[in-house]
């Protein structure tokens, strides 16, 4: 495999890449992040469906097409009055038609007159007032109004939002509540950023699909490649293959080489290292490598370049390593590429029980979330799958941090 250093060497058509002054051990997750991110533009943008477009991320904003209420509303059931005849001391109405929402009164009434109206309804021409129907007693086509009046119980044209408002900004994500908001702005159709496309490529002689290990003696059931094409989707973006290689340098060669033509981020599980066959970067023939082993734990040998204008991700092969390491770069470099706000705010949240010093590297541990704080799990390794199932957060802590107490605030970010 290619050692850590030459392979930093920017080839000659990369000189315009930003790079870190050395590649060597030194280099700091903030540091690394900015890199990747710095290399992250907004992918193209493309109209979808209001109905497709749900998780996806607004490239124009979306104005109101219309006003809502699109005109003077009845709040309630009721008979539509004019204020001015309480005001008046009129007290009974002769009821002379009905309004719906969308069968409204032709008319326009007069002193004395009520319409009947429904929640919703337009308010015939000169009422601005509903009476509710519990507060009146009808009989023979009259209402007569029972006690003192209350509220008008009108919505006023245009009062929720108006036409040519821009209620939805550039970058927001079209959760329910802002798929609601475009579609009561009557936008059929939406422009969004579009997704990237992640691959997949894990690579390692011992791997074999799920369910296919126990075939073999020494079969190492791929614990990565679906788990984090989930995980990718939640983020923001489309995985496109799972692919499970040999440790052979062609054949991962190929496989890259096939990668890049239909993805826009290529992620390498396993091979990271310095194994005699950890292939993963030398299977990229035209890899300008950007950054390669990072000063944290787990997942030092993390790595990214670019590769046919591609993401290229290197993600160690120890699972819990893997995750945390997608976590910290695939999911900001998805969320960049993506138009979505950075997948990384860390939230200083207090320990629910002690932990023990980390080391001299920056170390980041799996913990489980509560009403009470964060509990960092305990005895954690890069190897292990169980503990996934556990935590939803990971904890960080700067190097050489010494043992906390509980209650101490630490910097937390959602797995
Ligand atoms: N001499 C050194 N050795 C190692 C170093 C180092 O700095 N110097 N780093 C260690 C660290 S840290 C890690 S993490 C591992 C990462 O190594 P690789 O990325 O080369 O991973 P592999 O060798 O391919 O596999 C490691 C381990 O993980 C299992 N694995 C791999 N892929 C999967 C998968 N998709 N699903 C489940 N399990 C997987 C694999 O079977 C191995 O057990 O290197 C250390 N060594
Ligand atoms: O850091 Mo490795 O990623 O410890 O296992």
């Amino acid at each position: 495999m290619l050692d850590a250093l030459s392979s930093c060497r920017p080839s000659p058509e990369a000189e315009s890449l930003e790079r870190p002054p050395a590649c060597a051990a030194g280099l700091t997750f903030d540091r690394a992040l900015a890199l990747l991110v710095g290399q992250a533009a907004p992918l193209g943008t493309e109209p979808v469906s209001l109905a497709e477009a749900g998780g996806r991320s607004l490239a124009a904003p979306v104005h109101a097409a219309i006003d809502a209420p699109r005109y003077d509303a009845a709040a309630m059931d009721g008979f539509a009055i004019a204020d001015a005849d309480l005001e008046a001391g009129i007290t009974r109405f002769v009821v002379v038609g009905a309004s719906y929402p969308a069968a409204p009164y032709p008319g326009a009434i007069g002193r004395g007159e009520a319409v009947r109206i429904m929640t919703g309804a337009p308010m015939p021409a000169g009422t601005d007032h509903v009476l509710m129907l519990e507060h009146v007693i009808a009989a023979a086509g009259t209402i007569r109004l029972e006690g003192r009046p209350g509220r008008r119980h009108v919505r006023p044209r245009g009062s929720d939002f108006a036409a040519g408002q821009r209620l939805l900004p550039v970058g927001r994500t079209l959760d329910p509540r802002a798929l609601a908001v475009a579609a009561a702005a009557d936008a059929g159709n939406v422009i969004v950023w579009r997704r990237p496309r992640v691959t997949f490529v894990a690579s390692g002689d011992e791997l074999a699909a799920p369910g296919r290990a126990r075939a073999t003696a020494l079969g190492i059931p791929d614990s990565l490649g679906d788990a984090l094409a989930l995980a990718v989707c939640e983020w923001g973006g489309v995985p496109v293959r799972v692919v499970r290689i040999a440790d052979d340098l062609g054949a991962l060669a190929g496989a890259a080489r096939a990668a890049l033509d239909g993805a826009d981020i290529l992620v390498m599980i396993g091979g990271a290292s310095r194994g005699d066959r950890d292939f993963a970067k030398a299977a990229l023939a035209t890899l300008d490598l950007v950054f390669a082993d990072v000063a944290i734990k787990p997942g030092k040998p993390v790595w990214y370049g670019r590769a046919k204008g591609r993401h290229v991700l290197g993600l160690p092969g120890n699972p819990t390593a893997a995750f945390t390491i997608a976590r910290l770069f695939l999911a900001p470099l998805v969320a960049a590429l993506a138009g979505r706000s950075p997948a990384h705010v860390w939230m200083p949240v207090p320990l629910a029980a002690p932990v023990a010093a980390t080391g001299d590297r920056e170390t980041f541990l799996c913990g489980t979330l509560s009403l009470d704080g964060v509990r960092v799990i305990e005895r954690q390794s890069a190897s292990a799958q169980l503990m996934l199932a556990e935590a939803d957060a990971l904890v960080r802590f700067a190097p050489g941090t010494p043992a906390l107490a509980a209650g101490t605030p630490v910097d937390t970010v959602r797995l």
